[in-house]
């Protein structure tokens, strides 16, 4: 899977806690290496295949995760309701070779366009 950058923005822990076994103090800056957990074979199936059913349900999974592209919580993604509008410029299917910088870009840059969805169209004000 392609996230847009490899690891997540900082978070620090508040209070102590233990993640996966590992105790965190608070204070403790924490670096998520989102890319690794997209691309681990231990929780997803063909993890590089693009294969958007693996989020309708726990068949494309290993072990139930669903659709969490954009983080949750309180510091989950503010952009999520924009990029979800965006779609491609054709039928192709879309280039996903990376290149190189801190975020995870693409080697050649991906045309879009930003649509209203047909439930959110009708809500739309005339004025
Ligand atoms: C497909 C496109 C996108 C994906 C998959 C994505 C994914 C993410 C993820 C996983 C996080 C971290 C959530 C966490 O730490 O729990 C994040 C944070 C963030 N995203 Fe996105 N994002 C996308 C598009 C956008 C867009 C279009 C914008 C702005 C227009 C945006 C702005 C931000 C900002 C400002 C944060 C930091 C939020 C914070 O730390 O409080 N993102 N995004």
């Amino acid at each position: 899977m392609n996230p847009p950058a490899p690891f997540l923005v900082p978070h620090e822990s508040w209070e102590e806690c233990t993640v996966g076994g590992f105790r965190i103090p608070r204070g403790t800056m924490l670096m998520v290496n989102v890319w690794g957990i997209q691309n681990d074979p231990e929780f997803w199936v063909d993890p590089e295949k693009f294969m958007p059913e693996r989020f309708e349900g726990p068949g494309g999974t290993k072990n139930g995760f669903k659709w969490m592209p954009f983080g949750s919580g309180r510091r989950g993604c503010p952009g999520k309701n924009l990029a979800i509008r965006m779609e491609s410029v054709s039928e192709e299917l879309v280039y996903m070779t990376e290149g190189t910088a801190a975020t995870m870009s693409k080697a050649a840059p991906l045309m879009a366009k930003c649509r209203p969805r047909a439930a959110a169209a009708g809500l739309l004000s005339p004025f």
